[in-house]
């Protein structure tokens, strides 16, 4: 081999070897990832996305995308003359609305990437969670300064069912899943937040880490005053913070929250705005946002 050769050749090969700790530990082990509408703010970002999670797919890691696309609703809404309002966090969902949501959600943002993950393989499929009773929902209705307020078609997750979502992972798919669900009772379909049904579906698969991509770094510590970001916190921690939390962070603690005390090993929230971020949290020590880990138990080292 040329010396030239060599010289570009050993440092890939180092980054190789690097990963493989990372490969032992996941192999097998199913990964939901969750795409903020958000974090989807260009055509770059979004392959470098699929990329990543067609990667992982190869490495040997089951991955399950759950996406969201609450600017791109509020775009269409806008379009319709719907005016966007959002109560403790949550789209009001007017029954008008919910055929937007529906349409943006399943029609095209679930699309996009169905098509972008496509592109590596036959992979991915799209389903929502009304698809085989995947995410059951009864209507939500918020507690706001003591009083529980109508916000419409927004659903609160009664029950999952994961049995579509394990067969495409044993048939080696990548299922995208949009964040809409069935209800058993009336027959409406209901708007779920993305976080949360993320969560939830990752507590029921029994996965191994629940990843969030999102705009921002992770969790601040003092948001909006300052960047610093939370490196790790245990599940008690993040309880104790939960009332302090504003806006998007709500339902994405929540769900972190949720997620590990479901049995997840660790719930991260990270910035998708960084290219192969999702490599970098899986693959490297390098974590770059927040980490949610159960509480220890007790006799557990620290
Ligand atoms: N403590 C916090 N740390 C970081 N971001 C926060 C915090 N509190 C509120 N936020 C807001 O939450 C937003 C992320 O939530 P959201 O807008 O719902 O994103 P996504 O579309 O990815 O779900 C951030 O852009 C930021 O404006
Ligand atoms: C009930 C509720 O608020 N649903 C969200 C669903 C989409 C979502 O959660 O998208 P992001 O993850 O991009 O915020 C909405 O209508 O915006």
């Amino acid at each position: 081999m040329s010396t030239t050769r060599k010289h570009t050749a050993l440092p890939k090969a180092k980054i190789l070897i690097e990963a493989l700790p990372w490969l032992v530990r996941h192999n097998g082990k199913t990964v939901v990832i969750k795409f903020g509408g958000n974090a989807m703010i260009d055509e770059e970002l979004k392959a470098a996305f699929a990329q990543d999670v067609v990667f992982l797919h190869h490495a040997g890691l089951k991955p399950v995308v759950v996406h969201g696309g609450g600017p791109q609703i509020s775009a269409a809404l806008d379009k319709h003359g719907i005016v966007s309002e959002f109560k403790a966090g949550l789209r009001v969902t007017t029954e008008d609305a919910m055929d937007v949501v529906r349409m943006v959600l399943a029609g095209q943002v679930q699309r996009e990437l169905v098509n972008l993950l496509n592109q590596h393989g036959p992979l991915a499929v799209g389903l929502t969670g009304e698809d085989a009773h995947t995410i059951t929902a009864t209507k939500h209705q918020p507690e706001i300064d003591g009083e529980l307020v109508d916000i419409g078609r927004v659903g609160e997750i009664t029950d999952i069912d994961t049995g579509a979502i394990e067969a495409l992972l044993a048939d080696g798919r990548i299922p995208v899943v949009s964040s809409i669900a069935r209800s058993q009772d009336d027959g409406h379909v209901y708007n779920v937040n993305a976080d949360t049904a993320a969560a939830a579906l990752a507590a029921a698969l029994g996965a191994e880490t629940l990843m969030v991509l999102t705009d921002v770094e992770g969790l601040y510590e003092d948001w909006p005053n300052s960047d610093e970001v939370i490196s790790r916190l245990t599940a008690s921690q993040l309880e104790k913070l939960l009332p302090e939390l504003s806006s998007g962070m709500v339902p994405k603690m929540e769900g972190c929250l949720h997620a590990v005390r479901g049995g997840v090993t660790t719930a991260r929230v990270i910035d998708g705005r960084v290219q192969h971020s999702i490599l970098l949290e899986i693959f490297t020590d390098e974590g770059i946002g927040t980490m949610v880990v159960p509480d220890p138990q007790e006799g557990d080292a620290e």
